[in-house]
């Protein structure tokens, strides 16, 4: 508890004093409500003899009714704290747990299932754990005072063996039924197979299967499947809490049994005239308060929250220790490849596979060169491209640019030679926001360079279709955001190109276009075929495509087979010297030719 109330006090510290200060009074306004309902009851006999109704019968009466409307109006307003406490304090959270993930240049700890775990663990199964737990925090800090206060009055009106063995009985009966509510809700959030799978159906009906559901008329048996699976899935939680159930009513049992002979012992004690009347109008309620005191859902997302806390405080640390930034060397890449990129004997295998994609791969690519890479599905192209951004390091061998080592350079220096190459990856991102944002993103620093957008935007032919938007430039790319559009393919395609464009413009001098004709018409390829070299002109650049029409112009093509590079040269050389890329190129040429290869 503590450990949460002090990360909340550090986020948001007004917000969370005032938060206890509203619990310690919600609280305390309870046990003074016992005391005064007592001291009302132990008055009443004597006005009701016909006494006289003294001025501090009158002042009880009104503090009572003060005290019963704080006690009504408290625990509201208290809630309604404790909510507003969890959610400032949750504008921390994702920047707190985001950037330990993003900080790293290298991406490594992102394919890392445990660390993966941690991350699950620190975000609570199914959402911020820790947000929720910082407004129970409070409720439990409220209900522990109340036990305090119940058990205070207790003792001190009647006997202090019974406060303790009453306040016991709470705290006992709270762990067991939390240690049963913690069993139920691990199966009900430990997302079982089914579990996940009747949840990837019930998304697949409302979101991407959508059309093609309809297409193969499949929405019967989604339904019926979704049934099947949740059934299957909720039948083992059902079964769980129906036991646990019948096994919690022997706990219930003694537990109302405890408090029963407590007030019989009261009525016993009274009778004898052990009590006054006074006394026992106190004991008797702040009993009943007790037996109600206990909180276990409470004390349980406490709990859940603390553990989420530490997982949350455990990502950077794991992040660290399993993927260190090891390299220190400060290499000035501001102006880098002057020389050019050496992958030299590199060998790569992606963290938790059983196969290397490259084994022993030499290449060069020189500064100012378009070169071109081709290979067949699964050769490592879009690997490559990783290597070159060193967003992995190679498992063995190295990559240098202008002879330094990438594995060597400190995070700042990878950060400044990453800034340098600007790419278009294959399975590029498209952000659902707006075109500036599309585009812009590609020099941060320049997203405000009106100028500049336009121009990459015109060079990668996607003004014209900018202007025919909605809202132009503001226009959010996803049409469920009011105002906004859906592209196709091809014209993201083409946003992509003007972004990595954009970034070219900004600095960079490395430019990579991985498959970037993959979705584009005719028309619009043989404009990027006749304006490649123009594009890549001054830059040094690395274009891969399955498309021949593509690459046909580079100064160089490079073909990747076998984790290696086995063969190099101009087009009309390599059709020469009749290799696979000869090959390749016929078997597509064939296709579109009807038989007769275009040399
Ligand atoms: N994140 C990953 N984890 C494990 N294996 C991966 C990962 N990404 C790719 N691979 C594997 O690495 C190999 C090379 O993949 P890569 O995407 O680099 O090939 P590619 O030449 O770009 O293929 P394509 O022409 O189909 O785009 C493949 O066998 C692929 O299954």
């Amino acid at each position: 508890m503590r450990m949460l109330l002090k990360y909340a006090y550090g986020v948001v510290p007004g917000a969370t004093v005032g938060t206890l200060v509203l619990a310690l009074a919600s609280a305390g306004s309870a046990a003074v409500l016992n005391l005064l309902i007592g001291r009302v009851v132990g008055a009443l006999p004597g006005v009701l003899d016909g006494g006289p109704v003294g001025g501090s019968f009158v002042a009880l009466f009104v503090a009572f009714g003060i005290v019963f409307v704080l006690g009504g109006v408290l625990p509201e307003v208290l809630s309604t704290a404790q909510w507003m406490l969890a959610q400032s304090a949750a504008y921390d959270l994702w920047p707190r747990l985001a950037s330990p993930l993003l900080a790293p240049r290298r991406i490594g700890h992102l394919d890392d299932p445990v660390v993966l775990d941690e991350v699950e663990r620190a975000r609570g199964g199914h959402g911020w754990a820790i947000e929720a737990s910082l407004g129970r925090v409070v409720g439990l800090f409220s209900a522990r005072v109340m036990l305090i206060g119940q058990t205070v009055l207790v003792g001190a009106l009647f006997n202090w063996v019974v406060a303790v063995v009453l306040a016991g009985a709470v705290l006992v009966t709270e762990r067991r039924y939390l240690r049963k509510l913690d069993g139920e809700l691990e199966a009900y959030q430990g997302m079982t197979e089914e579990q996940r799978r009747a949840q990837y159906l019930f998304e697949l009906g409302t979101d991407e299967g959508a059309k093609e559901l309809r297409v193969f008329g499949l929405h019967g048996w989604l339904v019926d499947r979704y049934r099947t699976e949740w059934t299957a899935a909720m039948r083992e939680i059902w079964r769980a809490r129906r036991s646990g159930a019948l096994r919690g009513m022997i706990p219930l049992a003694g537990y109302l049994l405890v408090f029963a002979a407590a007030i019989l012992y009261v009525a016993v004690r009274a009778r004898r005239g052990d009590l006054g009347v006074a006394q026992t109008a106190t004991v008797l309620p702040a009993m009943l308060t007790l037996a109600v005191s206990v909180s276990p859902y409470t004390a349980l997302q406490v709990r859940r929250g603390v553990t989420a806390y530490k997982a949350m405080l455990h990502v950077p640390v794991l992040i660290g220790e399993r993927h260190p930034e090891r390299g220190a060397a400060e290499a000035d890449l501001a102006l880098a490849p002057r020389q050019g990129i050496r992958f030299e004997q590199v060998g790569f295998r992606y963290p938790g596979s059983d196969r290397d994609v490259f084994d022993g791969l030499d290449l060069e690519l020189r500064s100012g060169e378009a070169l071109a890479l081709v290979g067949v599905n699964g050769a490592g192209k879009s690997t490559l491209v990783k290597l070159l951004t060193g967003t992995y390091q190679p498992t063995r061998g190295r990559i240098t640019v202008d002879g330094v080592d990438l594995a060597t350079l400190s995070p700042a220096a990878l950060e400044s030679w990453q800034r340098r190459v600007a790419a278009i990856v294959q399975d590029f991102v498209h952000f659902p926001l707006s075109v500036r944002d599309n585009i812009g993103f590609g020099r941060i620093e320049q997203y405000d360079d009106d100028t500049g957008l336009v121009r990459a935007a015109s060079r990668a032919g996607v003004d014209e279709l900018i202007d025919g938007l909605p809202l132009g430039w503001d226009t959010v790319l996803d049409k469920a955001w009011e105002g906004g559009a859906d592209l196709s393919g091809g014209e993201w395609q083409r946003i992509a190109l003007a972004r990595a464009l954009f970034a070219v413009q900004g600095g960079a001098k490395v430019l990579v276009l991985d498959e970037p004709a993959a979705a584009l018409d005719v028309r619009a390829e043989a404009r990027l075929v006749a304006e490649y070299l123009d594009l890549t002109r001054g830059l040094t650049s690395l274009i891969i495509s399955h498309r021949f029409s593509v690459v046909r112009d580079a100064h160089r093509i490079c073909v990747l087979d076998g984790g290696r590079i086995v063969e190099a040269g101009t087009h009309s050389e390599l059709l020469a010297g009749d290799g696979r890329y000869a090959q390749m190129f016929r078997l597509q040429a064939e296709r579109y030719l009807g038989g007769s290869p275009d040399a």
